[in-house]
């Protein structure tokens, strides 16, 4: 659990970090069924791992809630030295998959703060609209009751006096 601020509100986020090994699959699984937000990690270091996200995407695509917010990111970015995944690389895949894309790294805390406020931006936000969604659908569904309920009801004041008129 943690707490961070996005716009000025305290949101507590629960952070789970899935094991990436292979035998582990089964339970991983289970933990993107209850997730709102998911980074996608590779190691800027391995290729390999870079290679790995395309599987990653398609396991979240097929276990993970509709409206997951998903953010790619490349860590280990103080290891230039070994570096075999470009900054660019990163920034394609991610605009293939319409992600955004950070590379961090947990050593030097490059970008670690920004990527997790920015994925419970992303969260928030899509929570905003399927509230402001269902509001909408609400308020409709008011209104035709209460239209329902007009033409049920016998003639009102107004329509009385217009009665006097004729
Ligand atoms: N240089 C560098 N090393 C890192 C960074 N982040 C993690 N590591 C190292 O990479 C190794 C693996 O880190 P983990 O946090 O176990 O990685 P993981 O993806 O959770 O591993 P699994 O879930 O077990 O597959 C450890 O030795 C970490 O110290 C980073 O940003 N820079």
């Amino acid at each position: 659990m943690k707490t961070i601020e996005v716009d000025g509100i305290k949101v507590r986020i629960q952070i789970w970090d899935t094991a990436g090994q292979e035998r582990y699959q089964t339970i991983t699984k289970q933990y993107y069924r209850r997730a709102q937000g998911i980074f996608l990690v590779y190691d800027i270091s391995s290729e390999r791992s870079y290679q790995h996200i395309m599987k990653w995407v398609s396991d979240v695509d097929e276990y993970a809630p509709e409206g997951v917010q998903k953010i790619l990111i490349g860590n280990k970015a103080d290891e230039e030295q070994k570096r075999q995944v470009g900054r660019e690389q990163g920034q394609q895949l991610a605009k293939e998959y319409g992600m955004d894309f950070y590379e961090t790294s947990a050593c030097t805390n490059l970008n670690i703060k920004e990527s997790f406020t920015r994925l419970t931006e992303l969260v928030l936000q899509a929570h905003r609209k399927e509230l402001e969604g269902l509001q909408t659908r609400a308020s409709n569904e008011l209104a035709l009751a209460e239209l329902e309920e007009d033409e049920g009801k016998p003639e009102g004041p107004a329509n009385s006096s217009k009665t006097c008129w004729c």
